[in-house]
């Protein structure tokens, strides 16, 4: 029997988002972001769902803390919904917003849970997209006023800070695949809001220090992990495209201060040109304190001629599947942490985000059994530990995610929670999941 265990000081957590879990769209003054027009929009979101109500954390948040403190974690990483902060995203503060956050926060202090916030987790104020959105460069300090307001009011209490989560997500998604807010599908627009954010990124790393706060600051990228199919040659470059466009593209100028040039001239020979201004790099390449990596899946990859934007296609080839049709390949996420250390140096790593897409349904003994969860998490763990014993600097953990929560284009219909939620009556229900990730942080590790 082998065991599994991690450093006493290993952060482990879950994580949350604004619009995912607050609901209450229209309440204390809140305005409207682009997910709420988004939403509204017929058929951009499976079964028409909203977060009008989600999991209605605005109001059961101490139940939230309270699942939490049972759970034993000792960080819950969270998103600031800035339309609660400035409703018009720009003019005049609403209280009420800061209030709800400042209730949050100190409840977490109270139950020896530390917050870790993420200013940006795509709720964008729908008065700045009218604006132009992250393809308009005033919204960059649109968000400094915004990171600057959340900065002086709770930076004493809250010691993380991230400042955007998946930029990848908020430019190419949704801007050029298009099946996230706010729905555009042109590359270069994507390309502009790409860079945008990580020169919004870069600015509230620097008005952060700036401040001289008591904390540390990070971005969050969202990283998979595409395998050449074969050793052909033409296989092995189409997966490093495709690997590429979603991990150095954003990984090189938040450590490097510089985009893979081999991508740049790829895009460059398909008309797109990156909007760098004078000094722009040097921002985006702040020094940061740690990293954050959402992961979730891997596979493999194969050139195929004029297929997609690399000349790739991915190959279905014989992984499990969780419930939202993302390969189980437990082993990438070594791979791919192995690789950012190698590529970027000894720069703390947080997992932001991990977790698995599982049917749930509560039974009848008023049990969730989610076995795949469970699972998936055992051998994700596996990893992170062979990650602390190869030298990799992972200081942290965050499940994602503590409750079932709206899923963007996948409604409610897809779970990701380690607490059930019953969206008729909100009751949450731990499923076995929770229960196994509770036994791990309270004993250390595990068994295998
Ligand atoms: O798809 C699961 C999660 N992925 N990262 C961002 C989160 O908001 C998603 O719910």
């Amino acid at each position: 029997m082998a065991r599994i265990s991690f450093p006493k000081d290993f952060v482990w957590g879950t994580a949350t988002a604004s619009y995912q879990i607050e609901g209450a769209y229209d309440e204390d003054g809140r305005g409207l972001s682009i997910w709420d027009t988004f939403a509204r929009t017929p058929g951009k979101v499976v079964n028409g769902d909203t977060g009008d109500v989600a999991c209605d954390s605005y109001h059961r948040y101490e139940e939230d803390i309270a699942l939490l403190k049972q759970l034993g974690v000792k960080s819950y990483r969270f998103s600031i919904a800035w339309p609660r902060i400035f409703p018009q995203g720009t003019g005049e503060v609403n209280e009420k917003g800061l209030d709800y956050y400042r209730r949050v926060i100190d409840g977490l202090i109270a139950a020896g849970i530390e917050p870790a916030v993420t200013l940006y987790h795509w709720d964008l104020p729908q008065a700045l997209q009218d604006k132009g959105g992250w393809d308009n460069r005033e919204t960059i300090d649109a968000f400094l006023a915004y990171a600057e307001i959340v900065f002086k009011a709770f930076g004493d209490k809250v010691k993380s800070w991230i400042t955007f989560n998946e930029t990848w997500c908020v430019s190419f998604l949704s801007n050029f695949i298009g099946v996230h807010a706010p729905g555009h599908t042109d590359l270069q627009l994507a390309t502009n809001v790409a860079h945008h954010c990580l020169v919004a990124h870069g600015r509230a790393v620097q008005l952060y220090r700036s401040l001289n706060l008591p904390g540390q600051i990070g971005t969050t990228h969202n990283l998979s992990w595409s395998e050449p199919y074969t050793t052909r040659p033409e296989d092995v470059e189409a997966a490093r495209r495709s690997r590429a466009w979603g991990n150095e593209w954003f990984l090189e100028p938040t450590l490097k201060g510089s985009y893979p040039q081999f991508m740049v001239e790829w895009f460059r020979g398909k008309g797109i040109e990156v909007p760098i201004l004078e000094g722009d790099m040097e921002t985006i390449g702040q020094p940061i304190d740690f990293i954050g990596v959402n992961f979730y899946t891997g596979g493999y990859t194969r050139y195929k001629k004029d297929s997609g934007l690399f000349d790739s296609e991915d190959v279905q080839v014989g992984f499990d599947q969780t419930f939202i049709g993302w390969n189980v390949y437990p082993e990438a996420l070594y791979k791919v942490l192995s690789w950012l250390h190698e590529e970027y140096g000894d720069i703390p790593i947080y997992i932001t985000e991990n977790g698995a897409c599982t049917d749930d349904h509560v039974a009848e003994d008023g049990g969730v059994h989610d076995a795949q969860r469970v699972d998936y998490y055992r051998k994700h763990f596996i990893q992170c530990q062979r990650l602390i014993d190869s030298g990799v600097p992972l200081k942290g953990y965050y499940a994602w995610s503590l409750l079932d929560n709206f899923e963007w284009a996948e409604g409610y219909a897809k779970r990701f929670g380690i607490v059930h939620t019953d969206y008729e009556t909100l009751e949450r229900t731990p499923k076995d999941s929770y229960y196994f990730i509770q036994k791990v942080i309270s004993e250390g590790g595990f068994d295998v």
